[in-house]
């Protein structure tokens, strides 16, 4: 393994084995520490840590490093969100300071920006299309609301060290003044750099930039640029595995309440069944798993959906009942359940809405890794796993893909154009 990835959650591990997969490495997605198929020169590590407590997230993101320095990775990537999706208090800072600690690098660059989806950052500031981060949607976050697009900021509170930043101007200069820029960041003590990046000419720039980092920080966007810098060294076969295509039955789970998701599951419904679950019916015990699994069942040539997405105001209203960890937890390990007692009975195509939702239901189904086939939308791949045979996935982030992405998926999958 040249590049080992660490990603803080499930769909955006997949998008980053995307990338690296499009880049031309030969890229496999492990669960967790996952062990099995290591003989990939790209290996992305999923994590549920984005909302964990600070002390885990720091805890689980060392042991995948050692593993992944272990497998003779000669870059660590720390793969977050393209929102920077994260508290005050956590976990984006104290994972990325502990992660500089352990490969003793003395400077490390911070890139959410991901233009495909539209997120750009330009003088620290974080753009979701045309509108700032904390006017995109992502202010009304069920887990990591992001109330300021000032990502320099948002780190700062994060962080022990105080954070630097390189505006776009440096990055248009070139690799060479980009370089010399992070060494003066370094020389005044900032070893977090927040790097402007508003194009994919900007983030070839970067990654050209950091060729010889032990470190490199950001979304998936960053690492458009890595697979070329093995390149270079002559260090990449050329050859990419053989993904196999999946036929159904086939189900879509969504747990996102973001306004994409909200849109995708109202397209779906327009031409599937849809069982939408009340996270207030799940918490008082009037829904089973087995009960939704025999409804799936009933419509399974439909290609049905699963939802517990809903409005903000309604995502608020049960939060403020019953506690956000403790629906968030309930509707996980519900949609988790759901999901192994489908793929049980034969279930071959899993299409999941949602970063927590979507590792809840791969740790649930004990996957231990996945290969990477054909991307569907920017950012999310078809996803082939074993599991007594083939088992389709598919993990969408929250706010990616187009309004019909769920059938596409599904299509995709089986391999239909
Ligand atoms: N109706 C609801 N009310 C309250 N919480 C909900 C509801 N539906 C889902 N949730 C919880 O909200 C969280 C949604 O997070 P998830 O990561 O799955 O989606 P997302 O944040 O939109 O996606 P991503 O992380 O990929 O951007 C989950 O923990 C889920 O259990
Ligand atoms: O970077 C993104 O936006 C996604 O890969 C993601 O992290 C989804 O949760």
């Amino acid at each position: 393994m040249l590049l080992g990835a660490i990603a803080d959650d499930f769909t955006g591990a997949s998008d980053l084995a995307n990338t690296l997969a499009r880049g031309g490495m030969s890229t496999v997605q492990f669960v967790g520490t996952g062990r099995g198929k290591t003989d990939c020169e790209a290996g992305v590590v999923a994590l549920k840590t984005r909302s964990a407590p600070v002390d885990d997230a720091v805890r689980q993101s060392l042991e995948a490093a050692r593993w992944l320095l272990e497998q003779g990775c000669e870059q660590i990537v720390f793969k977050y969100c393209s929102t920077f999706d994260s508290t005050p208090s956590g976990n984006i800072g104290p994972v990325a300071e502990a992660l500089l600690r352990l490969t003793g690098t003395g400077v490390a660059v911070v890139c959410p920006a991901f233009p495909a989806t539209g997120r750009r950052l330009f003088m620290g500031h974080l753009f979701v299309g045309d509108r700032l981060l904390s006017e995109s949607g992502m202010q009304n976050h069920p887990l990591t609301p992001m109330t300021d697009p000032d990502i320099r900021r948002w780190l700062q509170q994060q962080t022990k060290g105080e954070i630097g930043s390189i505006a776009l101007d440096v990055v248009r200069s070139g690799a060479a003044a980009l370089r010399n820029g992070l060494r003066a960041e370094l020389t005044a003590g900032h070893r977090l750099v927040v790097v402007d990046a508003i194009e994919d000419d900007d983030l070839a720039t970067i990654a050209a930039a950091v060729a010889d980092h032990k470190l490199v920080t950001g979304g998936s966007g960053i690492a458009q640029g890595l697979p070329q810098n093995f390149r270079n060294q002559g260090k990449l076969s050329g050859t990419a595995a053989e993904v196999p295509l999946v036929e159904g039955p086939g189900v879509v789970i969504c747990g996102s309440c973001s306004t994409t998701s909200q849109n995708q599951v109202a397209c779906h419904l327009q031409n599937h069944p849809g069982l939408a679950i009340d996270p207030a019916v799940l918490m008082r015990g009037s829904m089973s798993v087995e009960r939704a699994a025999r409804w799936v069942e009933a419509n399974a040539a439909e290609n049905p959906i699963v939802y517990s997405t809903a409005a903000p105001e309604v995502v608020s209203f049960v939060q403020q009942r019953f506690g956000r960890e403790d629906v968030a937890e309930k509707i996980e390990t519900f949609f988790g359940g759901l999901a192994r007692r489908l793929a049980d009975a034969g279930m071959r195509q899993i299409v999941v809405g949602g970063g927590e939702t979507s590792g809840a239901v791969v740790e649930a189904l004990g996957l231990k890794n996945m290969m990477i086939g054909p991307e569907i939308d920017p950012g999310v791949p078809v996803l082939v796993a074993d599991r007594s045979g083939p088992l389709g996935l598919a993990l969408k982030s929250g706010n990616f893909g187009a309004p019909d992405f769920f059938a596409k998926a599904l299509d995709r999958i089986a391999g239909h154009e």
